[in-house]
């Protein structure tokens, strides 16, 4: 995936698909703790020609369409406060693809920004409450030219497996008793998610890397 390599270097795509537990061993982590319904139920191998498909809100008629002409990558569970989560989730499904390959094919109209302060700027249905997608709008930002999708509103068979879980501490600010936590980390462990309390590793050095870049700490061919 060549657009991937141009903002995230060679690193990127490190995937992590160790198990929790080791075979053999009897512990089991708690299959009654909700993280996400595509994520419970197993997701699937990614289909390495797929490429992309199109999004529906959850409006029963005058679905906003999206359409997505391109593989989705470091696609994660994401427990912050600010994706937008199907009822009784406690972790988004969000991924990144080109901001090029992301097109409105219908009810445009239907779309506002959740908040235009915010980095990534959410295109919400006014109806359903549904985000289609987010997008970054400042050049300077290091995810800059990507866009932040839910693959859940798709239809179509084939998108790129979640890779790890992202902002996990954060689920405590929608309301998680702290105390559980140990019991959801143990959980998205044993979904193969492994759990990091802000991006995975690859993807922070991304970020430290851009910086340091605009910075001039790094060379901006490093
Ligand atoms: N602890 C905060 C974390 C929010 C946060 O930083 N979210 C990340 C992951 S989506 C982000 O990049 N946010 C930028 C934004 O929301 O525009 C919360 O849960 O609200
Ligand atoms: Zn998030």
């Amino acid at each position: 995936m060549t657009w991937l390599k141009k903002i995230f270097g060679g690193s990127s795509t490190e995937k992590n698909e160790a198990p929790a537990f080791q075979q053999g061993e009897q512990k089991m982590s708690d299959a009654s703790i909700h993280i996400h319904p595509l994520v419970d139920k197993g997701f699937g191998p990614t289909d390495e020609t797929f490429q992309g498909g199109k999004l529906h809100c959850h409006c029963s008629q005058n679905k906003v369409e999206v359409t997505v002409k391109a593989q989705c990558a470091h696609n994660h569970a994401c427990g912050c406060t600010k994706c937008w989560k199907p009822s009784g989730a406690l972790f988004s499904l969000v991924a990144v693809v080109p901001k090029d390959a992301v097109s409105v094919t219908a009810n445009e109209d239907k779309l506002h920004v959740v908040d235009p302060t915010a980095a990534i700027q959410r295109h919400a249905c006014r109806e359903c409450g549904v985000h289609m997608y987010g997008r970054i709008e400042n050049t300077d930002h290091p995810f800059y030219g990507l866009d932040f999708i839910h693959v859940e509103l798709s239809d179509d068979k084939g998108w790129a497996a979640p890779e790890f879980a992202a902002f996990t501490s954060s689920v405590i600010e929608s309301g998680t008793d702290p105390e559980d936590m140990g019991a959801i980390r143990a959980r998205l462990k044993d979904l193969g998610l492994e759990p990091y309390d802000c991006l995975s590793p690859p993807l922070m050095d991304a970020i430290a890397a851009h910086n340091a870049k605009a910075s001039g700490a790094l060379k901006k061919t490093a």
